[in-house]
């Protein structure tokens, strides 16, 4: 998952950075690893600003002042396809033609295809790993494929159609044409999330904001929003005057519309509401049946005297928690204190530092633990860093009996849309029971949602179904053949990349095969602002 961001103001002569910064800090928890913020102001000119790190850190105040102009686009990076390499942070620019960047969110399941296209029919350079730059370059292409010196809505349309007629995957997209507007669109299944909001200015004029979650638009008082449909887009002018207003159309045919079931579970913010169903909503659901199932567990569907306690794995499984708590009939207990200086530890791209920092994170308050028999309840398991290191916690804290509840059911599937759970192997649910599973990450016992559950707790939308394949291992859309053994191969040879760097000395090497693919760590494409440099 990434955040994706866009916004055109009314006023020509108000810059739009502050806007653009302000909503990034809302959408930090979407991607940690990267930031970046394009500007287009007089006569078409773009200004950038990214780079490695996050937004708070990447746009300093120095460096905002330089983004200039109206209309602009943010990214908030978690990798998933490619590496974390500077180079990959988005959003990503094109000069040819009309000057074009973008923000992507997803995945591409077919990108063999995608660049071996564009690099045998249509002849364009691709300078990195990531698929994000593929989309950017086919929409490129199409565009070409008019040969005029300035296109209009119909041919950006019909551009976007045949864009999405050649791409297969995830994607939630805010691109941006230097001088001419902004752009957003979403895939046929609406797999990833995306919104357009309106805010009406005292004069009355309208400034308008693409997000990937509704807590920005509330929040930056775009009080008018809705979904974007799956397969819809969306153009917005620059300089709109009357009859420009925005422009929303059905490009290509909706398919049956599977948003991703891991945006209610982790991703998004509780305070936000996905493809009108709100999140905290779905959360509270969670706990509640989480709680019905833990009941049949126990002789006679009494949890008296076996579970003393409900203790949260903060944050993001804190509102399920609570409502599992007050289902058991059983007191929660904040056991674990979360220091609020450390960022989410799985999107986290490198598993020693995930590692360290889950004890860096949370600490075991003793008093909750000493003597009770404690119901943990993490938002899922993935890798069972977390859960492994906290059990292990709240057994040293003096814990009884230790069960771990899970409010997502096992995840034995790699998760090809936009989230870089790990490789399959590296899935503690992988090839496991749930018995092996409590016995690898320490518990006592496990307890799983059940995926008919969850998915109920999701319901309420116009979605049909869920994207679940990290849970059953189908996919909505299908995958290209060696798409995910490809995947792990660009995930090992990264991983051994950057275990060489570090002992990067004179005589140190890496393996030939590797150096091909030896990623640049400053973008290419148009010169970052002030005095940026990516670490
Ligand atoms: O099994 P694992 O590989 O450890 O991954 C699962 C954990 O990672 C996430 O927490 P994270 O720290 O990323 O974020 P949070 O603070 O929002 O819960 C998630 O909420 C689980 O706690
Ligand atoms: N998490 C995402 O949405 C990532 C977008 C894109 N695939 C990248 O790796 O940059
Ligand atoms: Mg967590």
């Amino acid at each position: 998952m990434c955040g994706i961001l866009g916004c055109v103001l009314a006023n020509q002569s108000c810059n739009v950075a502050p806007e653009l910064f302000e909503g990034a800090m809302f959408l930090q928890h979407r991607g940690q690893d990267a930031a970046g913020i394009v500007t287009c102001g007089q006569r078409g000119r773009l200004y950038q600003c990214k780079g490695n790190g996050m937004a708070r850190d990447v746009f300093t105040q120095a460096r905002m002042n330089n983004l200039v102009g109206n209309m602009g686009i943010t990214h908030l990076r978690y990798p998933t396809a490619g590496s974390s390499a500077g180079s990959e942070a988005q959003p990503f620019y094109v000069n040819s033609p009309y000057g074009i960047s973008m923000s992507h969110n997803g995945n591409l399941v077919n990108s063999a295809d995608l660049r071996k296209y564009l690099d045998e029919t249509v002849h364009r350079h691709i300078n990195t790993d990531s698929d994000s730059e593929l989309l950017l370059n086919i929409f490129a292409a199409e565009l070409d494929k008019f040969n005029k010196s300035r296109v209009n809505n119909t041919d950006v349309f019909s551009a976007l159609r045949e864009t999405m007629t050649q791409i297969r995957g995830a994607y939630a997209v805010v691109a941006m044409i230097a001088g001419y507007g902004l752009i957003g669109f979403r895939d046929p299944n609406g797999i990833r999330p995306l919104l357009f909001g309106e805010r009406e200015n005292a004069d009355g004029t309208i400034d308008y904001l693409i997000a990937s979650e509704s807590v920005v638009l509330k929040a930056q008082g775009y009080n008018k929003f809705r979904d974007i449909a799956p397969g819809e887009a969306v153009i917005i002018r620059k300089e709109y005057t009357a009859g420009q207003e925005p422009e929303f159309k059905q490009v290509v045919e909706p398919k049956i519309f599977t948003p991703d079931i891991f945006e209610y579970v982790y991703f998004a913010r509780p305070d936000s509401v996905m493809d009108g169903v709100s999140v905290y909503r779905s959360r509270i659901e969670m706990g509640n049946k989480l709680a019905t199932k833990i009941r049949k567990y126990f002789p006679n569907n009494d949890v008296l005297g076996e579970i003393d306690v409900v203790i949260p794995v903060p944050d993001t499984a804190r509102t399920s928690a609570l409502q599992c708590a007050v289902s058991l009939n059983v007191p929660y207990r904040e056991g674990f204190v979360k220091n609020r200086y450390i960022g989410r530890t799985f999107i986290m791209p490198n598993q020693a530092e995930r590692r360290s920092s889950v004890r860096r994170k949370l600490n075991a308050m003793e008093s909750e633990f000493k003597g009770r028999n404690v119901l943990l309840v993490d938002d899922s398991i993935v890798r069972g860093t977390t859960s492994k290191e906290i059990v292990i916690m709240a057994r040293e804290a003096g814990a009884k009996k230790v069960f771990f509840a899970s409010c997502a059911p096992p995840i034995r599937y790699n998760h090809i849309y936009g989230i870089d759970l790990a490789d399959t192997k590296a899935l503690v649910g992988f090839n496991r029971t749930e018995k092996e599973i409590a016995e690898t990450i320490g518990a006592d016992e496990v307890f799983y949602q059940d995926l008919g559950d969850l998915e109920e707790c999701c319901r309420g939308g116009p979605a049909e179904k869920f994207e679940v394949g990290v849970f059953t291992g189908e996919y909505v859309t299908g995958i290209e053949d060696n798409y995910i053994q490809e995947l792990e191969k660009i995930r090992a040879q990264n991983q051994r990349i950057k275990d060489a760097n570090k002992g990067l000395s004179v005589d140190s090497c890496i393996d030939a095969s590797d150096m091909v693919d030896v990623k640049a760590e400053v973008d290419i494409s148009i010169y970052n602002t002030g005095d940026y440099v990516a670490n």
